[in-house]
């Protein structure tokens, strides 16, 4: 998947830590199914508290933005995010015997606060482009990974997951935000991005959120 032309330079950069990421123990256990369940309901609980600051992120870059367009195009991912996204997570509790108020209630884990807060951070200390590189691993990574699954799973209990993310409107969300990116980068770091004094910044910002991926998954499995 390639989501524009900067997220596979972005990706590139951050080296097998994007493998790492991506193929993941956690992510193959639910390709084939032998991830255990209590794992994967720890990481829903742990997620849901994620996805409610990671929203907070989005509305953080609707104020970062400087163009109507990027304005709109967060304000939506945070609607996205509120109303449907999380919609699985209180489901798939629910089914478990799990209400949204333990979910909400839940307490963070280590790993889950040093991943949104680090996001956080990207947008309070630095401008919009930042901050889409900090978020970017969250969004793309898990359309790659849908992708990849939805070809390969057989017959796994995390079928309504993968679905999640190998849907097509889930795939043109990736389409989307990766044309946000480009667009971003090319408006603050010009038409030959890479040649930007910023961009190693931009890079290594991309590379921690997508290890802070790798380690939200080891938390998951640690349950
Ligand atoms: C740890 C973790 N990483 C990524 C995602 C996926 N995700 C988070 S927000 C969003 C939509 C737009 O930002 C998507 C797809 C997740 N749920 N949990």
């Amino acid at each position: 998947m390639s989501y524009g032309r900067t997220f596979p330079l972005w990706r590139a950069a951050a080296g097998d830590t994007w493998h790492d990421y991506t193929r993941h123990a956690f992510v193959e256990g639910m390709r084939d199914g032998s991830l255990p369940r209590d794992a994967f309901l720890h990481y829903l609980v742990q997620d849901y508290v994620f996805l409610v600051h990671f929203s907070r992120a989005w509305a953080l870059a609707v104020t970062k933005a400087e163009t109507l367009d990027e304005m709109r195009a967060c304000a939506a991912t945070v609607h996205a995010l509120l109303d449907e996204e999380m919609r699985l997570h209180v489901q798939t509790c629910a089914a478990e015997g799990i209400s949204e108020e333990a979910l909400f209630s839940a307490e963070e884990a280590p790993q889950n606060l040093a991943y949104t807060r680090y996001v956080l951070d990207a947008g309070h200390s630095g401008d919009f482009l930042d901050l889409l590189a900090a978020l970017a691993p969250c969004v793309l990574g898990y359309g790659e990974i849908g992708a990849r699954l939805g070809q390969e799973a057989g017959d796994t209990p995390y079928r309504d997951w993968i679905a999640t993310y190998a849907d097509a409107d889930y795939q043109q969300t990736c389409a989307a935000v990766g044309a946000l990116i480009d667009a971003a980068a090319a408006r603050r770091l010009g038409d030959a991005p890479e040649q930007s004094p910023r961009w190693p910044r931009v890079c290594a910002r991309f590379a921690k959120a997508t290890r802070l991926e790798v380690d939200f998954w080891e938390m998951g499995l640690s349950a």
